[in-house]
This record gives C-alpha cells, structure tokens and sequence, in this order.
C-alpha cells in the first residue's frame, strides 16, 4: 500500500499494490501493523455500506463529535465518486481546509479520514456503493454535520447535487463553536 499525503493533515490516499499475474490481480487493502506504522486508526469496529442509484448524489459531510470522533477508511466498492474529507480540528495546521480524492472501484484505492474531519461524497455516476471502516461505532447523540456548499469551506465539486437528503441540504452555516 501507498499513502499519499494531501491538503488535510492526516488525511491519506491509500494506493494498493496490485500484483498481477495471468489469473488478474491480488492486492492488500488494509494491514493493522502498516496503518499503526504510519500512525493511522488501526482498529475499526464497525464497517458500513452505502448504495446509491444515481449520479449527482451526495451524502454528508458527516462527522461524529468527541468521545466517539471517528477516523474513516472509506473506498468505492462500485462505481466512482469524489470523495471529501474537510478539517474541522482547530488546532489542525489544515483548519477549515478540504481535501478531495476521486475514489474508483477499478483503481482500488481508499481515503483515510482522521477523527475531527467531516466526509462526504458526490457519486461521479449511477449505481455507486461506498465501503466504510469506522474506528468508533455509530453515536446518533454525538453525529453532527456541516453543509456542502457552505462558504466557510469553498469545497470545489464537479457539479451540483440531484440527489441530496433533507438533513444534509439543511445543516446551518458552519460556525466555530461546532464543539468535536
Ligand atoms: C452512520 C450510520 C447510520 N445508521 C443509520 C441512521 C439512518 O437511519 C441510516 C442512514 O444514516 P445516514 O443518513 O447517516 O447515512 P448517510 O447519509 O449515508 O451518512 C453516511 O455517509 C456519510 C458520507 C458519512 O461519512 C457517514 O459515515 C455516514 O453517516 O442508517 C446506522 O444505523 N449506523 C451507522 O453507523
């Protein structure tokens, strides 16, 4: 596995290793030593599937406050999307600042999402399913979100939302008393 620093501090893409031979290719998606090597979650309690019919929907961005701040590794396990990790730590060098990844489940790869940043993801076309590994297990009291178009952040998608959940259309704009 590769990991590939970006613009949120802690935020990793993961490349896998394909080893190809004349029956396809085998490729280690997740190794406890390595990610506790580079100083990333390395237990994940709970896993999470997410499936979504149609280009232009987009989730999040999501995020659970303290106590139950979760670190995601999160890969698309059909179809494509672009994925975004936004850091909401305060006392993070990359404060406020977004970073993207296209996740595609031809090339394999995965984003890790330290605890204290919000995720969300705009699907890139129809029939896109989403695999999660969350390092805390889920807290509906301690689940919070912020807006995808919010100014605060400037996150540059491709396009707009079709698809989008009443609650994730809704969320206020972002204010810094947002406790993690
Ligand atoms: C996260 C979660 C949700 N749920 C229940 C709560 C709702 O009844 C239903 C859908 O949950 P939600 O609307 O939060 O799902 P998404 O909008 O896809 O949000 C997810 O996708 C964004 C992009 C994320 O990063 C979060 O990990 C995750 O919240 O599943 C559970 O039962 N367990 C869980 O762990």
């Amino acid at each position: 596995m590769k990991f590939v620093a970006t613009d949120v501090a802690g935020a990793f893409i993961v490349e896998p290793e394909m080893r190809e031979d004349e029956r396809g290719a085998f490729a280690r998606t997740f190794c406890a030593e390595t990610f506790a090597a580079q100083g990333l979650a390395s237990v994940y309690p709970q896993c999470n599937v997410s499936t979504n019919a149609r280009r232009g929907t987009l989730r999040g961005l999501h995020f659970q406050i303290a106590s139950k701040a979760e670190a995601k590794l999160v890969r698309a396990s059909c179809g494509r999307v672009f994925d975004v990790a936004l850091d909401l730590r305060p006392d993070s060098p990359s404060y406020l600042k977004w970073a993207a990844v296209e996740l595609d489940s031809a090339r394999h790869n995965a984003f890790y999402i330290p605890a204290g940043c919000a995720h969300g993801f705009l699907t890139l076309e129809d029939h896109c399913e989403l695999f999660y590994q969350i390092s805390e297990t889920y807290a509906p009291d301690l689940a919070r979100g912020v807006r995808w178009d919010d100014p605060a952040f400037a996150i540059a998608w491709p396009f707009s939302p079709e698809i989008i959940g009443a609650r994730d259309a809704q969320y206020p704009d972002f204010s810094n008393e947002v406790v993690l």
